[in-house]
């Protein structure tokens, strides 16, 4: 009898991400049979995973952790690999189905070699939408790929988007918990920690994405992934504070209904939804007990003490370079605070004063996006390094 089971390759499968697609992978041995795993430098984690897996290759980024993988996969007829070029051909690998879970810019180039054998892509990874979103959308089209969002908002918008109702939606409102510092100053934000900032209230979420969701540039990367998963306006889109992150999203439509999707703040429940699309499968993500939540509320953002949000819609209403600008010095201003060298608020300022010494430029390829994403990396290390 022959296997009808997806294949299922995941970027990233030791991230947050990552380790609950395998949570879910595992769980359903039926419907699901693993091709490939890859992260960056996790190789003790990165063999556990294989083991209990059995993918066919288990590939790191990072070539100098390749001789542990190697020593740990020895004997269990998993072949290993390591470096760029060994991740790409791991996503090139004939999977039905691509978890994109790597982190950052860096997802880009193997999101697209997915994208480009014609599968159905799960993206998590926002920042490449975000950094050349145009480009992606195009591939994904040129290739008849799949692209089924994983962001939890994104998710929701795309379980309620009636598409063809498109003319007939007013907005999509993106919802946001505010994250860890909702409530704080400006000045007690300057001086909070890593650890303070990667506290989030409602979700377990990996290092970058937390900060993101404490500067709420997170709410900004997902404007700007909405507008190109959804194909809408940037003025169609609004951000809506919901401290309880129980509704994920809505769309409004002409006739004054707003159709939302709820749920627990889990990101299984997002990732059940894409393994399991078009159909639905089961997730151990908690129920939903709205009687024990008893209150939703909801308030408009503070533009003054969360001003990436409007960095980010700035960068969209510019359009070509700008928002790849904006990904790569917030991912550099990111990784600097989280290592202690600058404080929360100079992520924003950074972002900003880079937006502002490099014009917007065309993005004609992917080879365009890196030229500006690079620029924009040595731009944000001088202001960085300033700083410091
Ligand atoms: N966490 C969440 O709940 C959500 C995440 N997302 C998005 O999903 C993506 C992943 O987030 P999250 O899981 O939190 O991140 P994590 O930091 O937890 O995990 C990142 C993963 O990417 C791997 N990785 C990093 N760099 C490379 C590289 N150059 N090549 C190959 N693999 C690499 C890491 O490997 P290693 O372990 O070896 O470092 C790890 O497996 C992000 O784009 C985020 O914005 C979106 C919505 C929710
Ligand atoms: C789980 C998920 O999708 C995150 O992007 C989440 O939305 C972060 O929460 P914020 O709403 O605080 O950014
Ligand atoms: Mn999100």
């Amino acid at each position: 009898m022959s296997d009808t089971r997806r294949t299922v390759t995941i970027l990233g499968s030791t991230g947050s991400i990552g380790r609950n697609t395998v949570e879910l992978i595992e769980a359903r041995p039926d419907l699901y049979r693993t091709q490939a795993l890859v992260a960056n430098t996790s190789a003790r984690l990165l063999a556990e995973q294989a083991l209990r897996l059995r993918p066919a290759v288990a590939v790191l980024a990072d070539e100098s952790a390749l001789p542990l993988l190697r020593d740990l996969l020895n004997g269990s007829g998993i072949a290993v690999a390591a470096g760029a070029q060994a991740v790409i051909e791991a996503a090139r690998l004939p999977a039905d189905w691509v978890m994109a879970a790597i982190v950052g810019a860096a997802g880009l180039a193997p999101t697209l070699e997915a994208v480009r054998r014609g599968c159905v892509v799960a993206l998590a990874n926002k920042e490449s939408l975000v950094c050349a979103g145009a480009l992606v959308m195009a591939e994904v089209a040129a290739h008849g790929a799949t692209l089924l969002p994983v962001d939890s908002e994104h998710s929701a918008i795309f379980q309620v988007f009636e598409t063809d109702q498109r003319a007939a939606i007013d907005k999509i409102v993106l919802t946001a918990s505010g994250g860890p510092f909702r409530q704080k100053s400006l000045a007690e934000m300057a001086a909070m920690s890593p650890a303070q900032a990667v506290a989030h209230p409602n979700w377990s979420m990996g290092a970058k994405i937390s900060v993101d969701s404490a500067s709420m540039m997170n709410k900004g990367l997902e404007l700007i992934e909405a507008h190109h998963l959804f194909i809408m306006p940037e003025d169609k889109i609004d951000i809506l504070v919901h401290p309880q992150s129980v509704i994920h999203s809505m769309v409004a439509y002409a006739d004054g209904s707003v159709l939302a999707q709820l749920g627990s703040p889990d990101m299984r429940t997002p990732i059940a939804y894409a393994l399991g699309w078009p159909r639905r499968i089961s997730s151990p993500a908690p129920k939903l007990d709205l009687a024990a939540i008893a209150t939703l509320t909801f308030e408009a953002p503070d533009p003054i003490r969360f001003p990436a949000l409007a960095l980010a819609r700035a960068a969209l209403q510019s359009g070509g370079s700008a928002p790849t600008v904006l990904n790569a010095a917030n991912e550099e201003a990111v990784a600097a605070f989280l290592a202690g060298r600058i404080g929360f608020l100079n992520i924003a300022e950074i972002v900003d004063q880079t937006l502002q010494s490099l014009s917007p430029v065309g993005l004609g390829s992917i080879a365009d996006v890196l030229a500006q994403d690079g620029e924009a990396r040595v731009c944000a290390q001088a202001l960085i390094n300033k700083r410091t």
